[in-house]
């Protein structure tokens, strides 16, 4: 019963209808033949996900953080490739959109690995240290409104929840584009940072992420 869903709702339909039940890379491909030949929508996608990927293998991250959960399609690519004991801890504000995101990590068999917590970044990065007993992220992934990556970058680092070695991973730098993370982290000491060119997700548009190490 498709009229009056939501996107994310249809999106989660052609994950029940085209996915295998624990199996996230049928999640996974489901999601981006929807996206790519029926409705855009803003996942990190195929081409950029390969990406994410490799630098989330080369980190093998204990404790992950995600900012901006959407309908959970990074989520299924990061969980799947944590190690048996890692989590990942992703942020969504909008009640509707967690609902949906936790039912497509739940179909590809990750919620064990995955918390989502809801509400706005600004106000949860700085409970997540009594709320989860972690004492930093090794990874974290941005793809929440361009605006928040500068402020919670810095609340991150004012959280103590980033340490020597810590990897930010951040969507879109090119676009929509988030000009003032980019100067941040390319002109600060604290960072070494360097940019992986990319496609704006299912389109032919440019965009990239930007990997940045925590120096401490
Ligand atoms: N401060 C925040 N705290 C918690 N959740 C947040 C916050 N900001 C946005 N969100 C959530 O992220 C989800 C997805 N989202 C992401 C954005 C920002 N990202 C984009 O706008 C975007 C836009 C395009 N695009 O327009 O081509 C492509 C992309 O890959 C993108 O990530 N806006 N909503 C939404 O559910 C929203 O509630
Ligand atoms: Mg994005």
């Amino acid at each position: 019963f498709t009229t009056g869903s939501s996107r994310p709702q249809r999106m989660l339909k052609a994950v029940q209808k085209n996915a295998t039940k624990g199996d996230p890379q049928s999640v996974i491909s489901a999601i981006d033949y929807y996206c790519r030949h029926k409705e855009w929508a803003m996942n990190v996608g195929d081409e950029k996900g390969l990406i994410l990927d490799s630098v989330l293998t080369e980190v093998n991250p204990s404790m992950a953080l995600e900012l901006g959960t959407y309908c959970g399609y990074s989520s299924v690519r990061i969980a799947r490739l944590l190690s048996p004991n890692s989590k990942l801890i992703t942020v969504e504000f909008n009640p509707a959109f967690a609902a949906i995101a936790r039912q497509i990590i739940a179909y590809a068999g990750l919620q064990d690995k995955v918390t989502i917590v809801e509400g706005p970044s600004a106000d949860l990065i700085p409970k997540m240290k009594e709320r989860f007993g972690l004492k930093s992220f090794d990874f974290v992934f941005l793809d929440h409104w361009k605006d928040r990556y500068v402020p919670d970058t810095k609340l991150l680092e004012e959280c103590g929840l980033l340490k020597k070695g810590t990897v930010l991973l951040a969507d879109n730098v090119i676009c929509p584009g988030a000009p003032e993370y980019l100067k941040y982290v390319r002109n600060n000491p604290r960072y070494e940072s360097r940019y992986y060119k990319s496609y704006l997700e299912y389109t032919k548009a440019e965009d990239g992420l930007e990997k940045s190490v925590f120096l401490g």
